[in-house]
This record gives structure tokens, C-alpha cells and sequence, in this order.
């Protein structure tokens, strides 16, 4: 394995449970620890790992990092990953509110957000990971070409989205109300929850937001 001298890295758990333990030691050496220059792609809120292991199998040279708050969700990942063959894929326990602490300027190019919990109440808005919040957050270590990838079935989290983006500065590259139906159809990779929702018949929402 690579880049076995970067402090507190990569440790696998068992053979192959690729999950970092320590992510703020990693802060400004993720490529470093990757072992190359490749992008690196963040899924926030991964839940069990469908959609980045579809991914990290499709494009070898893209480096991927999924992060999931809970364990018990986190570990349904794990035993996805474990099956998989390919090192461009690694998962982190960890509440992205903090994600300052894990990356630095310009490490990050692109963030997938995929049916993020909506939070309903006013009050808990700024744990909405599409608010301004969090788009500041993104701003310090998102590259400057950068941007944010966001789905969901839910018009109220997604009309929320929209406002943020335009409140916190950034613009939008597409969106639509229904993807499916949409030409950005063409080469999307279903999440877990996006599988259930179409489904049923939801349309399902995508907005890209950038600088
Ligand atoms: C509704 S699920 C969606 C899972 C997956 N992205 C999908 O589309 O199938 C949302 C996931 O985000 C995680 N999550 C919510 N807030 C988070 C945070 N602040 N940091 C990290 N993960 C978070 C939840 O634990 C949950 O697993």
C-alpha cells in the first residue's frame, strides 16, 4: 500500500475495511495519502455506500471519500466496500458539521449531497447540509472550479436549496425538478434512496452549484 508515511493515515480495520480512523491528521494530505493527484470526490451523508461504490468502480482515476455520522449505517458501507477490489474509495465516521477540521483549502473538487435530511423545523435550517452554513463550509476547501452536486425528492428542501445558493453567492450550473425525465438523466448513478423514491414515482430533484 502507498504512502504508508503519512502520520495517523490510512488503517484498515480488518483485511480490507478501508475506513480512516483519524481524518484530521489528514487534513491537506488526502492526495498524499491517495498516493496521487487524481480529484477527489466527497459523498456527505453516504448513508450504506451504493452510490460511491458504483462510482469509485466506474472512474479508477478519481479518488473517493464517503462520510457517514452514524456507525450503524457506516458499517452497512463497510461490507460493500469490503467486496470491492479497487483502493480509489475510502469512508470516514464523521459529523460534517466539523468537516472544516478534515479539509483544507482547495483539496476538495467536487461534493455530492444525495437526499440529505431535510430537517423541517425552522430552527434546525442551519443543519441542512445545502444551507449557507454549510455552503461556507464547502467554500474553504472546495477547489474553485469546484461544485456541489445535490438530489432529492424533497420540493421543500430543494426550493431551500435554491435560495441558499443564491444567499450564500454561488450560482447554479442546471437544476431540475426532475431528473429522470431530464437530459442529466443520461449516466446518473441511483443512490440507495433515490432507488426507493423513483420507484414510487417521486420526481426526483438536482441542482449544481458553483462559484
Ligand atoms: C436520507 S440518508 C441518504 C443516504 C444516501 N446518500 C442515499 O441517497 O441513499 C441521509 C444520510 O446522511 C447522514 N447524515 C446526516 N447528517 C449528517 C452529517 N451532518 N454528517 C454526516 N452524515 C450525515 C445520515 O446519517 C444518513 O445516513
Amino acid at each position: 500500500m502507498r504512502l504508508r508515511n503519512v502520520t495517523g493515515s490510512r488503517e484498515v480495520i480488518a483485511s480490507n475495511e478501508y475506513v480512516v480512523h483519524d481524518p484530521e491528521n489528514l487534513k491537506g494530505k488526502w492526495n498524499e495519502f491517495f498516493g496521487n493527484d487524481n480529484p477527489i470526490h466527497i459523498e456527505i451523508g453516504m448513508g450504506k455506500g451504493k452510490f460511491l461504490v458504483q462510482l469509485a468502480l466506474a472512474n479508477p482515476d478519481i479518488n473517493y471519500i464517503g462520510i457517514e455520522k452514524y456507525s450503524s449505517v457506516l458499517i452497512r458501507a463497510v461490507e460493500k466496500r469490503k467486496e470491492m477490489e479497487f483502493n480509489n474509495l475510502w469512508l470516514i465516521r464523521f459529523d460534517a458539521e466539523y468537516i472544516n477540521d478534515i479539509f483544507d483549502e482547495n483539496e476538495i473538487d467536487r461534493i455530492y449531497l444525495n437526499f440529505s435530511d431535510p430537517w423541517p423545523k425552522d430552527r434546525h435550517a442551519k443543519r441542512r447540509l445545502t444551507s449557507k452554513e454549510f455552503l461556507a463550509r464547502y467554500d474553504k476547501f472546495l477547489k474553485s472550479d469546484g461544485e456541489v452536486i445535490f438530489k432529492t425528492d424533497n420540493r421543500v428542501l430543494f426550493d431551500f436549496s435554491l435560495e441558499q445558493v443564491e444567499i450564500a453567492g454561488w450560482k447554479l450550473r442546471n437544476y431540475t425538478y426532475d431528473l429522470h425525465h431530464s437530459e442529466y438523466a443520461i449516466g446518473n448513478v441511483k443512490t440507495e434512496y433515490e432507488e426507493k423514491f423513483s420507484s414510487m414515482g417521486n420526481p426526483i430533484h438536482r441542482l449544481v452549484a458553483y462559484r
